[in-house]
């Protein structure tokens, strides 16, 4: 097998602009790939900052050339609000994203924004049991943990992913595909969330940095400095692929 080091790639771009035009291509081959192997795409969504970086994607020659009718969508975490809250997830990639491609809506998997914070979790990991079960969503055969085809991250300030916090009790879970969580350091508290087992089991994941926020982070999660305890993003290990999308500015103490 091989090593983690193997399967990350770091690559920095000029601008956030650069980043945006490389991840598009980067996103839309890989659907042309699954589509072709698998005969559908899962896709995982995040929050923040993400979905505006993936904005190309809604235009030409993307909008018109990739199979949208092959993607089932997902979200590695949500907010549990009401689907038009301003903090919902959901909400945030509707308005940015999937309002402007031809996703069928059938193939977008919300959550269940009528249920508790644990009841939601358990509801969307029974969904993904479902897809697993009817062979739209792949299974590891290392993990045994459903393995999606590409995962698209952000990394919060504090080396968060996902709604897994550092210090957090949740990084620590081993067995659920989706959890809860109630005391969420950032606004909401109440969320649910992919655990390590189901990010670390997808094929492919790319993290997406831009900007001054999260400058420190990159550089504790990919300077030379080895810190004593692991952030969140540092556990990040898909099975095939991990792939850093760097702005100048998010990489600039990595360059110093
Ligand atoms: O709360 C969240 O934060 C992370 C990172 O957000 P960003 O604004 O720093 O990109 C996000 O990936 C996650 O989905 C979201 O719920």
């Amino acid at each position: 097998m091989a090593d983690q080091n193997d399967k990350k790639v770091v690559k920095v771009y000029a601008t956030e602009e650069d980043v945006a035009v490389s991840l598009a291509k980067y996103v839309a081959d890989l659907s042309a790939k699954f589509a072709k192997e698998r005969g559908s795409f899962t896709v995982v969504l995040s929050g923040g900052y993400l979905i505006d970086t993936i904005r190309k994607l809604t235009l030409p020659p993307y909008v018109d050339s990739v199979e949208w009718s092959k993607w089932h969508v997902f979200w590695v975490d949500e907010r549990v609000v009401p689907k038009n809250h301003v903090d919902s997830n959901y909400k945030l990639a509707f308005d940015g994203f999937l309002s402007k491609v031809p996703i069928p809506s059938g193939q977008v998997s919300a959550i269940n924004d009528a249920l508790s914070a644990e009841g939601a979790a358990e509801d969307y990991q029974t969904g993904l049991k479902h897809l697993v079960d009817t062979g739209v969503l792949a299974k590891s055969s290392v993990t045994g943990f459903p393995k999606f085809d590409l995962m698209l991250l952000g990394m919060g300030p504090d080396g968060h992913v996902a709604s897994l916090f550092p210090g957090h009790p949740l990084l620590e879970e081993k067995e659920k595909w989706v959890t809860h969580i109630m005391d969420s350091p950032k606004p909401p508290p109440q969320r649910i969330t992919f655990t390590f087992p189901v990010i670390n089991s997808s094929a492919y994941i790319a993290m997406v940095v831009c900007g001054p926020g999260e400058v420190d982070a990159v550089y504790k999660a990919l300077g030379k400095t080895e810190n004593p305890v692991l952030l969140p993003v540092q556990r990040v290990t898909p099975e095939e692929e991990l792939k850093w999308f760097l702005d100048e500015v998010a990489a600039s103490k990595l360059q110093e």
